[in-house]
């Protein structure tokens, strides 16, 4: 089999971070959200086009750098966070990718998800390898501890290492189109962070309509968002694929208008390969191949990659499940 079509990207790859802009709020008047027309197009991702048998690997493998490989549990420990980090350094048993000719590409997940308390753990087991580690700070998954508490606590994980920062916003601003102060805080945000990346976390389950979702994605990039996510995995709601379409549509507008690249992140209840093959369809068709790299797509996920790994040993044992013929090239 051969791999060699599909791009293995790198996640420290050389990528200009948003600057943050002003508050446009008519900019922010003009964005409405259709939710039939959005589950109209939602319904045809995936279904137009079919990955030969010989692909799939390629694209499950490449699903495995964007993953943001998760544990966020109040049972966590440093042992089990040790485990997840073993997990990413090897994301993939070694029989199976010498099976796939490929174990010299070292694929590794896009980034080690922990809460705060576990970020040194993990930056201890990742050490020696360019895997980053993403802090879920602010007050996760709730966002609602104060202000100074939230910014010290981005501040405490840079410092223990993050590279990269979830946020999650104060959905109630959202509820009550309080824009302002929804941007103040994810700039304060952002200037906490410094140089990590900041990923802020919608909670779109709770926001209650499409157009708030698009409207908060909006605001988040204007105060200098890197990636805008849409759920902590807590809600009754998390990712899904209208609600995707809404905020990658407008991370094409903001691109649009101001040539700044943003990433998205749908995360929580993502856990079957098949489901990761659809959601690169979706970024591929609405945003072109750029956003297939790790630095512009993730996953936000606890048990994915495990999936991933069980589908990729069907692969190299020849027995391709059925709802396995999908979309893509
Ligand atoms: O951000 C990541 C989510 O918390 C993971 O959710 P999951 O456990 O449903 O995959």
């Amino acid at each position: 089999m051969s791999l060699k079509a599909v791009e293995m990207p790198h996640a420290a790859e050389e990528h200009k971070r948003n600057p943050g802009f002003d508050l446009d709020l008519g900019w922010l008047r003009h964005v409405r959200m259709n939710r039939s027309a959005l589950e109209r197009r939602a319904a045809t991702i995936g279904t137009r086009r079919s990955v030969k048998k010989q692909w799939q690997a390629a694209w499950l493998l490449h699903a495995i750098t964007n993953i943001d490989l998760t544990t966020l549990n109040g049972d966590d420990s440093k042992g089990r966070v040790e485990r997840l980090c073993a997990k990413a350094r090897q994301p993939v048993r070694t029989d199976i990718l010498t099976a796939l000719g490929v174990e010299d590409l070292g694929i590794t997940p896009g980034a080690v998800c922990v809460y705060h308390n576990f970020v040194a753990d993990a930056v201890a087991a990742l050490e020696g390898t360019n895997i980053p580690v993403a802090a879920v700070s602010t007050g996760f998954p709730a966002g609602l501890t104060p202000l100074a508490t939230r910014i010290a606590e981005i501040e405490a994980s840079v410092k223990a290492g993050a590279k990269e920062i979830d946020i999650v916003i104060e959905r109630h601003q959202v509820l009550t189109q309080d824009w302002q102060g929804l941007y103040d805080q994810v700039k304060a945000f952002r200037a906490a962070c410094g140089e990590a990346h900041l990923k802020t976390i919608l909670g779109t389950g709770e926001l209650a309509t499409q157009t708030n979702v698009a409207k908060a994605s909006l605001v988040c990039m204007m105060a200098g968002a890197d990636f805008i996510k849409t759920s902590t995995g807590k809600e009754k709601v998390n990712a899904d694929l209208v609600t995707s379409l809404s905020m990658i549509r407008m991370i094409r507008w903001f691109h649009e208008e101001t040539g700044i690249e943003i990433g998205y992140k749908p995360a929580g209840g993502i856990s079957k390969a098949k489901d990761a093959i659809t959601y690169l369809a979706m970024m591929k068709d609405e945003l072109g191949n750029q956003w297939l790299s790790p630095h512009l797509f993730r996953f936000g996920a606890s048990s994915l990659l495990n999936d991933i790994e069980r589908q990729l040993e069907h692969n190299v044992t020849g027995r391709y499940a059925a709802d396995y013929r999908q979309p893509l090239v």
